[in-house]
């Protein structure tokens, strides 16, 4: 059992690569759902779900939901930091939102939030979201009054 920490965030810093990029040297729009992803590992090893524990523990969070936003281009070789935060924590779902920017300007250049299912990989049922982050970020809760609807995540 690890502490958590008091904010569920995480800064993570990459340069952008060869493989990152299109023709014309911008970031390709695929490569920054890998950036979001890096992110959002980091995340949740920070949060006490490492990519190793996940397997052997059998409870594994999938992606049910991703929205993004591309507000304007990074390029090769521009050093970026990703930003990744716990926002939401629902039942079975929760939120992260991460967002891009260039180290050394504010402005955000790529907007993500994503809604991810905490399953059991024996049978992919839907199973509550941590206990240990329900406490440590009580505030984080939100209890939906329209569980039908997939489409307003
Ligand atoms: C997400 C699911 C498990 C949900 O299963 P269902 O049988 O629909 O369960 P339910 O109907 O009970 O839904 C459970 C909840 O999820 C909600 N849900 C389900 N689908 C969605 C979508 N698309 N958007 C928002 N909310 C959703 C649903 O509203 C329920 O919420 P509550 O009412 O608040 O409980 C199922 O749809 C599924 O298996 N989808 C495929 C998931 C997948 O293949 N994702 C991509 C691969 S995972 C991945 O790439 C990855 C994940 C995590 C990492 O760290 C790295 C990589």
């Amino acid at each position: 059992m690890i502490d958590l920490p008091p904010e569920p965030r995480i800064r993570t810093r990459v340069k952008v690569f060869y493989f990152d990029t299109d023709a014309a040297g911008v970031v390709h729009n695929v490569a920054y759902l890998r950036l979001v992803e890096v992110g959002r590992s980091e995340l949740a090893e920070k949060l006490g779900w490492s990519l190793a524990e996940m397997g052997k523990s059998g409870i594994v969070p999938v992606l049910a939901r991703t929205e993004i936003d591309y507000r304007k281009p990074a390029r090769l070789g521009e050093a970026l930091l990703i930003e990744s935060s716990l926002t939401r924590l629902e039942r079975v779902r929760f939120v992260i939102e991460t967002s891009i920017r260039k180290e050394d300007e504010y402005e955000t250049l790529v907007y993500c939030r994503q809604t991810l299912v905490t399953i059991r990989i024996s049978d992919g049922r839907p199973q509550a979201v941590p206990e240990s982050w329900v406490r440590a970020y009580p505030h984080l809760r939100a209890v939906r009054n329209d569980s039908k609807t997939k489409s307003d995540s």
